[in-house]
């Protein structure tokens, strides 16, 4: 009997078995081995189309397929043009799943070399990989050194090599060492960094000096040679009101409100203002034509937007970019002492962040960028939840999709919308052509995702930043699931999986 059962089995099982190795075989032959170059992707070949009846391209999102060549957009066939010219075979079809470009994400502190325990390149770019992000613009402080000459640039690239999942570009720093002498910025451009960055206040950061006016103006001069763009932390000091330093019962550290106090609007609209004096020389015909200023987290949506809004309608060659937290949160909701939520520029209140978003929709805000800023937990200070003393910074950059999608239901937020607030103008502002949209030559940087799965944000999530207890959006509810991310055509994350091997490279401006 029970031979008679082992039997009846085994000749069920025999013809699977023959079917899965004639089925490996077929795959042999047909992609040999030595298409898997280096194991970064999860896909076993190099010509294929992507296929679904969601692709966002710049004329508008359309039902198709993408067909991707060595790691290139060779063409986009639309639904009614599909027959006989693609192989039906190399399809991958996604469905309704949205097919957009991959994100940009022009403002992130990897923290890496000297800080990688804060972050770093592994840990960051594969948390990037699983958010949708392809290409990531490293901040130039808080890794340590500092990015602010050739040779730190060099160890950047070095820490960077063989280690990142996404591809790297890297921000040089204006500081008061360099600002004064072309030819140190020269050498530092000339290694390839895709333009630089200051602060107008203290960074926090001893090795990164703030700068002034004047250094801002020299910095400009030479990068109008090179028309590569200078991005600008714009905050400045200005005097507070007189009982802040008091410890009272209004003044508690642990409130956000004695924080948001620290830091009034005052202080961008200030940093702005001596900007807009510079900017001027960006226009056409002026000194320093073919200069950009580019300002970094706008918070304050009132004063300092209208000083911009001027200033571009003038034709200064100037844009501005916000975060996802200041469109998510506000100041009102902020618990006593989660200093999760700490930043510079803070959150501000409610009403800021209704005109903040009708900003970005007018097109006034030209991008969004995540400002990943993480650190170690105990630097957070979480359980003392002093917001005076914690490390300012919010850690976001696997979330920046859902947060901005889910957040942005309410303002009726399109998907073309997205793609050009986190990949078109970030591709611009970095100065990758081959980057940014969904087009014939361009990189095949592509998210693939479902913005209808909702899915909550807690412990059990698989987070890939290197301190996930730290993330503001921790304890929220999103919608918007990555399912799957391609760099220059590698598949390097699908369903929760990264590939194997890293395949991002460091990008170096030519
Ligand atoms: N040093 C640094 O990363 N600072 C960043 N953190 C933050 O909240 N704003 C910043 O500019
Ligand atoms: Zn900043
Ligand atoms: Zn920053």
């Amino acid at each position: 009997m029970r031979e008679r059962k082992m039997d009846a089995l085994q000749w069920r099982i025999l013809p699977v078995l023959t079917l899965i190795a004639s089925f490996l075989l077929f795959f042999y032959f047909q992609y040999p081995s030595q298409q898997y170059p280096k194991n970064c992707s999860l896909l076993p070949f190099q010509h294929y189309w992507i296929a679904s009846k969601r692709i966002v391209t710049p004329q508008g999102v359309i039902s198709g397929a993408v067909e991707i060549k060595d790691g290139k957009i060779a063409s986009i066939v639309k639904e009614e043009e599909k027959h006989g010219k693609i192989k039906s075979e190399n399809v991958i079809d996604y469905g309704e799943a949205v097919v957009m470009p991959g994100l940009i994400d022009v403002h992130a502190h990897l923290d890496d070399p000297g800080r990688a325990e804060w972050e770093g390149f592994p840990s960051g770019t594969k948390a990037a990989a699983a958010g949708g992000i392809t290409t990531l613009v490293d901040m130039p402080l808080n890794s340590d050194p500092s990015t602010v000459s050739r040779e730190t640039l060099e160890l950047k690239i070095k820490a960077a090599e063989s280690r990142i999942y996404v591809d790297v570009g890297f921000w040089g720093g204006l500081v008061p060492e360099n600002a004064f002498n072309a030819s140190a910025l020269e050498d530092l451009l000339d290694a390839g960094v895709l333009g630089l960055k200051s602060f107008m206040c203290p960074s926090g950061i001893n090795d990164f000096p703030m700068t002034n006016a004047s250094h801002i103006k020299e910095g400009l001069s030479v990068l109008a040679k090179y028309r590569r763009p200078l991005l600008v932390h714009a905050e400045k000091e200005q005097e507070l009101e007189s009982n802040l330093g008091v410890e009272d019962g209004s003044n508690n550290p642990r409130s956000y409100s004695t924080y948001l106090k620290t830091r009034p609007p005052s202080w961008e609209e200030a940093a702005i203002k001596d900007l807009l004096t510079l900017t001027k020389d960006t226009r056409i015909g002026g000194p320093a034509e073919g200069a950009h200023l580019h300002i970094v987290h706008l918070s304050d949506s009132r004063s300092s937007l209208d000083l911009i809004k001027e200033a571009k309608s003038g034709g200064d060659s100037l844009t501005v970019e916000t975060c996802p937290h200041y469109l998510a949160f506000s100041a009102e909701e902020i618990p006593d002492g989660d200093t999760r939520f700490k930043c510079s520029p803070p959150i501000r209140d409610a009403a800021n962040k209704e005109k903040l978003w009708e900003a970005l929709l007018e097109g006034h805000v030209d991008m969004l960028s995540s400002d990943h800023s993480p650190t170690m937990p105990e630097l957070k200070l979480l359980d003392g939840g002093d917001f005076l003393k914690a490390w300012g910074g919010i850690s976001s950059l696997q979330f920046v999709l859902p947060v901005t999608w889910s957040y942005g239901q309410k303002y009726g937020v399109t998907l073309q919308q997205l793609a050009l607030w986190w990949s078109e103008r970030p591709a611009r502002l970095a100065g990758q052509k081959l980057k940014g949209a969904i087009a014939v030559g361009n990189h095949a940087d592509i998210v693939v995702w479902d913005p209808d799965v909702e899915f909550d944000l807690d412990d059990e999530f698989p987070m890939h930043v290197k301190h996930p207890g730290i993330s503001a959006y921790l304890g929220t509810k999103l919608s918007g699931r990555v399912a799957a991310t391609f760099v220059r055509g590698n598949l390097v994350f699908e369903e929760g999986k990264h590939a194997p091997a890293v395949c991002g490279v460091p990008i170096l401006a030519s």
